[in-house]
């Protein structure tokens, strides 16, 4: 994601020219920002912030050939889905278009902010900060990445382990 797609480059780099010098971003901005959001969501599909949770049996139930018992607790791990091939196709390659068709997507498959009734509330909170985060940054700098190294430890959120060294430079502000 920090490579920032060229499509969603693109995509903000139009929103911007439409907008005066200073005008603020509105609601409907933020909904043309699509494949921005797709990008977006390629990257905790990836490398989930949230590496899972816990959930308790409400009656016995059968799982990929196991007996889970009613009361026992469960710990969900977000990757074990999102790394699933049988669910998103080469799991391993960052790619937006998968999002494309949310049908593509089954329920509960897309996890990084949980799922059911005790989904994130701050979801939405965290979709309009990044959108608003990507616009600004793509608009605003000219920033290329110096490091190829993308591995990551977890700590237990995950950590770059070689930090994320950029080089940035703001952009002449005479239309963003
Ligand atoms: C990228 C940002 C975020 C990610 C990836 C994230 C992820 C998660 C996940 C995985 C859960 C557990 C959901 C489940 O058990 O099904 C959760 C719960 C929660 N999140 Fe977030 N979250 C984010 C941002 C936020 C923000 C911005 C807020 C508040 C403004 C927030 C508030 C909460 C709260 C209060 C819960 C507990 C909900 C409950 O137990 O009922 N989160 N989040």
């Amino acid at each position: 994601m920090i490579s920032v797609p060229m499509c969603a480059r693109t995509q903000q780099e139009e929103i911007a020219k439409r907008k005066s010098s200073g005008d603020l971003l509105t609601w409907e901005d933020l909904a043309k920002m699509k494949y921005t959001w797709k990008a977006a969501m390629e990257t905790p599909r990836m490398v989930p912030p949230v590496f899972g949770g816990f959930r308790k049996t409400l009656e016995d139930i059968e799982y990929g050939g196991y007996q889970i018992p009613e009361g026992w607790q469960i710990f969900w791990v977000a990757s074990m889905t999102h790394m699933d091939a049988d669910i998103f196709q080469e799991p391993s390659k960052f790619n937006p278009a998968r999002f494309e068709n949310p049908a593509d997507t089954p329920p509960h498959s897309y996890i990084p902010f949980g799922g059911g009734a005790r989904i994130c509330p701050g979801y939405e909170f965290a979709r309009i900060e990044t959108l608003v985060s990507i616009h600004y940054l793509v608009t605003r700098f000219a920033w290329n990445l110096c490091s190829k190294d993308d591995k990551f430890s977890r700590d237990p959120m995950p950590v770059p382990t070689q930090e994320v060294p950029i080089q940035i430079m703001p952009k002449k502000l005479d239309k963003v």
